[in-house]
């Protein structure tokens, strides 16, 4: 499925968020939603998702408006993993990751065969197979989010839109979180991910979106991207950069004063 922004802009608590965005984002392509905070990265992944209405503009899907489309159609397209909070619901993980299998049933259709076969294949990869007879509020955050990629990726949706997918993970999970969603990506569904750490986004990324001051302020392959003038400009930061096996790496190293924030002129 390829999604699309047409002049988009959104709005919250009568505040522009974002203004006149078009971005297109197309199947087999893992890309990175970066920027400081409050820059409208959520705001954008759930209007990319057909969960918010835009303040103008419009988000097509394949072509169609989300109600050209149907909201059935868009659950079975498009698995939305919103960022990690507390789960108070009294469910077993298992049940909570055969819920991403909701879209795919009739109005009085049980469980079949084939939503068992993807909540296993879900909960392998997400490695949470030895969750699956916990309650869900009694996990750690780092577990929580990998129940909840669970019942994401249990979807099988050909997008995947990921909010902060690996802030509550620890490293070895991280690793293995963004080696899965480019994975996803690699085998052609079109994977959304909003990141803060920038080396993860750099090394895993094909693709990094940096959203500062109500637009987008750079778009391409990483290493156009995070150039330290952008990275001044949206988060007032000095960057250290290095290079390992022939991989770069960033690590923030220095506040600056004052960042200023200019949205590129198209
Ligand atoms: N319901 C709301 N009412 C008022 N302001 C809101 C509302 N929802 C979002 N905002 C504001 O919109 C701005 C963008 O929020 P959003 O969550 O999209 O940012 P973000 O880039 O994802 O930030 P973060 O990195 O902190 O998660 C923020 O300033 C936020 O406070």
């Amino acid at each position: 499925m390829r999604i699309e922004t047409h002049t988009l802009s959104a709005t919250a608590g009568g505040r522009a968020i974002l203004t006149d965005v078009n971005l297109a984002f197309e199947p087999g392509a893992f890309t990175g939603l970066i920027g400081p905070n409050g820059a409208g990265k959520t705001t954008l992944l759930r209007l990319l998702a057909g969960l918010a209405e835009p303040a103008a503009g419009r988000v097509t899907f394949d072509g169609r408006t989300a109600a050209q489309t149907g909201r059935r159609a868009l659950a079975r397209g498009i698995a939305y993993l919103p960022q990690s909070g507390p789960v108070h619901w009294p469910l077993r993980a298992e049940a909570l990751v055969l819920l991403g299998r909701l879209p795919h049933r009739g109005a009085l259709g049980g469980i079949t065969a084939a939503d068992h076969a993807a909540v296993e294949r879900a909960l392998a990869t997400a490695d949470a197979t030895h969750l699956r007879g916990r309650i869900v509020g009694t996990l750690s955050g780092g577990e929580r989010m990998r129940v909840l990629l669970a019942r994401a990726l249990a979807t099988e949706a050909p997008v995947l839109l990921a909010d902060e997918p690996v802030a509550a993970l620890d490293p070895g999970h991280q690793l293995a979180c963004m080696a899965l969603l480019r994975d996803t990506a690699r085998r052609g569904s079109g994977v959304v991910a909003v990141l803060h750490d920038l080396t993860l986004a750099a090394r895993f990324c094909d693709r990094l979106i940096l959203l500062s001051g109500g637009g987008v302020l750079a778009d391409g392959p990483p290493a156009r991207v995070l150039t330290d003038a952008h990275l001044r400009a949206a988060y007032g930061i000095a960057v250290h950069r290095g290079e390992a096996g022939g991989e770069p790496f960033l690590l923030p190293w220095h506040a600056l004063p004052s960042p200023t924030c200019q949205p590129e002129t198209p």
